[in-house]
């Protein structure tokens, strides 16, 4: 992937794999970016994560008809995160592919701050977290946000138009850029920017973080001593009532 940088680029390439696409998925592809188009958008961020070797790199190769991600079988290829962007007739689509958040069953914290100190001031539209699905279980919980089933492998099936297929018959890509496209322009959709603040929290409130102070020697010194007077005078009249 191109871009290492702290912010998208500025100028990104022409979407060329676009080309590679079936007739009908280009135009099922530019229907849809004409959709954002008239949502008053014109560039759509995706931010890929999950943990390493489950297809993140071959999903965002997928989404570009083009090899914009190197893919390996053996090893975590995915060093730290790397946008990859295109445009198509003004619009431009940035995807940003991550380096595995778990990796040989650990929470990798050193990708976990790469990825956090990347998206730092970037506005990513929609979060796309990719599983493998013979190594999760969907359940009902799961369905309460879009799930999209996709297949990279080369050997996938296709329809006569050539367009790549899942056994349900439905052409995989297309369904994942819709899919995008509809989280995107729902109404309830927000754009979220992660800040500095976002990470490491607000500086909190001066004047409550200065009174706590005088608070805690109110109670050394004053309800402290109090309540411990009033406990043993208890105790001696319960010891005199004996
Ligand atoms: N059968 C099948 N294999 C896939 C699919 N997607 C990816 N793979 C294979 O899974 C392996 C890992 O793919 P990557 O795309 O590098 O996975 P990644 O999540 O980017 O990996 P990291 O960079 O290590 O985080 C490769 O051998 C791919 O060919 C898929 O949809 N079907």
């Amino acid at each position: 992937m191109e871009s290492r940088g702290s912010s998208l680029p500025t100028v990104a390439r022409e979407w060329t794999g676009i080309m590679q696409f079936p007739v009908t998925t280009q135009a099922s592809l530019h229907e849809l970016l004409e959709r954002l188009r008239k949502d008053n958008r014109d560039s759509l961020t995706i931010l890929v994560l999950g943990k390493s070797g489950v297809g993140k790199s071959s999903t965002v190769n997928s989404i570009f008809g083009e090899r914009v991600c190197v893919v390996s079988a053996f090893q975590s290829e995915t060093i730290r995160p790397t946008v990859a962007s295109r445009t198509r007739a003004g619009f431009t689509v940035n995807v940003i592919d991550t380096p595995g958040l778990v990796e040989a069953g650990c929470v990798n914290d050193q990708a976990v701050d790469a990825i956090r100190r990347f998206i730092l001031d970037k506005p990513v539209d929609v979060v796309l977290y990719v599983d493998r699905l013979d190594g999760y279980r969907v359940d009902s919980l799961d369905r309460q946000i879009p799930i999209v089933l996709v297949e990279n492998s080369g050997r996938c099936a296709t329809n006569d138009e050539g367009e790549k297929i899942l056994p349900n018959k439905t052409v995989w890509l297309t369904n994942l850029m819709r899919t995008i496209v509809e989280v995107v322009t729902a109404e309830k959709a927000a754009k979220y920017t992660i800040d500095e603040r976002m990470i490491k929290g607000t500086d909190g409130n001066w004047w409550h973080k200065l009174i706590t102070v005088p608070l805690f020697l109110f109670q050394l010194k004053v309800l402290y001593p109090l309540i411990r007077a009033r406990i043993f005078a208890d105790i001696d009249e319960g010891t005199e009532d004996e």
